[in-house]
Order: structure tokens, then C-alpha cells, then sequence
């Protein structure tokens, strides 16, 4: 069995916004394993985003416990959780966030430059397939291509975890394809723990794990036996 890397016990989030209570998490008991890709599918506003961000220290719980590894982070303050979110976790979003006026190298370099233990630039950029195009601007590469940039720029620092909130969103099918491979790529490689939200059915077939919420909970939770291979899902 491999080891826990998260687990939730009864995690629930209520958004106040004055007049309306926004129960975006509704008691959330999960687990997710050391080197396991997990998918995290259901409708929109059925909270992946929210648990994403409070296993990613981004936000906190209203209720109950959420541990990464023994640290438990909902015992954290503000100080303890950017801590643990630079010692431990990268994140890749729907927009990429890459700086316009840097290249590829400089975009990552921002995060080497400031991380403990990096790998070179060159090293995450040819991970995700991309050590031919270190020194181009954002400006000159497609969706998909900028979107491995900020993997490569997430991924450097060695975050034990990665967090991706709908990292294919913005992309079509071969480019979503290609950003599918570095992450696969790197769960394999460097055996990050990785969780990925989306709204694409399809990719749940590469994952080992797959989490579907509904109303604020888990639903259900698929072991996969086998995965298929990141080139074998279009949509
Ligand atoms: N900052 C906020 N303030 C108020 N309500 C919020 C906030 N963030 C999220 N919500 C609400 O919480 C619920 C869960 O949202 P969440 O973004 O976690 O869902 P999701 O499953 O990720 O949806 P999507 O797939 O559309 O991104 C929704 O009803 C949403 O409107």
C-alpha cells in the first residue's frame, strides 16, 4: 500500500457572503497516495477547486482536519501554510501566468532562483518536452506550449505534490494532449503525487485514481487497474 501523502477528515467549507452561505464542501473524507496521478471530475461548483485549494494551503477549511504527510495543515496559520506551499507543492492553473517579457528560461529561473533544491531550468523545460524552445517568449508559443512552461516552472522547485485545477481547459485536443504527456512524464519520472481537476471525462483513463464529487462530497472514488497512455485520449 503506498503511503498517505493527504488525508481529509470531515472537511467542510462554507463561503459567507453576507447574504447567502455558500456550502461549497459539505464533509470531505479522502485520501491520496505517494506517487499516485489522481483526476478529480464532477459538476461545476461541486467543490474540486475549493479542495484543491485547501490541500494546496491556498485556503482554509471551515471545519475539520486536513493533513499532508504529519503536518497538520489546518493547525497552520498564514506564515506555517506559505511555507509549506513553497517547501512542498507547485501548481499549475487554466492560465499560465508566465511572465510576457521573460523566456521560457527566465519564466522558470524565477522559481529556481528562490527554491532550495532546483533542478537547472533546462532540465524542467526538456521534462515537458520543451529544451528546444528555452530562449522563446510566450508571446511566440501556442497554449499548450506556454502551459508546459509553467508546469516546467511548477515542477522545478521538486514540490513533493502538484496541484492542477483544469490544466487542459484552455486547450484543444492535441495541444491538451501534449500538457497530458509532461504531466505523466513527470508523475513517472520524479514520482510526484499529482491531482488533477477537469471536466474531461476522457482523462480520467490515465489516472490510478479517480475522485468524482457531487453537492460538495466524494461520490465515489475508481481504482484504475491499468492507465492508457496520454496520446490515446482526445476529446
Ligand atoms: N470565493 C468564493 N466565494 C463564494 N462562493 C464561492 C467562492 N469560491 C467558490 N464558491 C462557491 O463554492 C462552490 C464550489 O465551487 P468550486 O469552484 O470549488 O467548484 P468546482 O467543482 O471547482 O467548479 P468548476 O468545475 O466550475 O470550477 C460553488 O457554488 C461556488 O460558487
Amino acid at each position: 500500500m503506498p503511503e498517505i501523502v493527504f488525508r481529509t477528515q470531515g472537511v467542510t467549507k462554507v463561503y459567507d457572503t453576507g447574504e447567502l452561505k455558500v456550502h461549497a464542501l459539505a464533509g470531505i473524507d479522502l485520501e491520496l497516495f505517494a506517487g499516485e496521478l489522481s483526476v478529480l471530475l464532477g459538476p461545476s461548483g461541486s467543490g474540486k477547486s475549493t479542495l484543491l485549494n485547501i490541500l494546496g494551503g491556498l485556503d482554509h477549511a471551515t471545519e475539520g482536519r486536513v493533513w499532508f504527510r504529519d503536518l497538520e495543515l489546518t493547525a497552520l496559520g498564514d506564515r506555517g501554510l506559505t511555507r509549506y506551499r513553497r517547501d512542498h507543492v507547485g501548481f499549475v492553473f487554466q492560465f499560465y501566468n508566465l511572465v510576457p517579457s521573460l523566456s521560457a528560461r527566465e519564466n522558470v529561473q524565477l522559481v529556481t532562483d528562490i527554491a532550495r533544491d532546483p533542478m537547472a531550468a533546462e532540465e524542467a523545460l526538456e521534462m515537458v518536452g520543451l529544451g528546444h524552445r528555452l530562449d522563446h517568449f510566450p508571446a511566440e508559443m501556442s497554449g499548450g506550449e506556454q502551459q508546459r512552461v509553467a508546469i516546467a516552472r511548477a515542477i522545478a522547485k521538486r514540490p513533493e505534490v502538484l496541484l492542477c485545477d483544469e490544466p487542459t481547459g484552455a486547450l484543444d485536443s492535441k495541444t491538451g494532449v501534449q500538457v497530458l504527456e509532461a504531466l505523466k512524464a513527470i508523475n513517472d519520472t520524479l514520482g510526484t503525487t499529482t491531482a488533477v481537476i477537469t471536466h474531461n471525462a476522457m482523462i480520467r483513463k490515465m489516472a490510478h485514481r479517480v475522485i468524482y464529487f457531487q453537492d460538495g462530497r466524494v461520490a465515489r472514488v475508481e481504482v484504475n487497474e491499468a492507465q492508457i497512455a496520454p496520446s490515446e485520449i482526445s476529446w
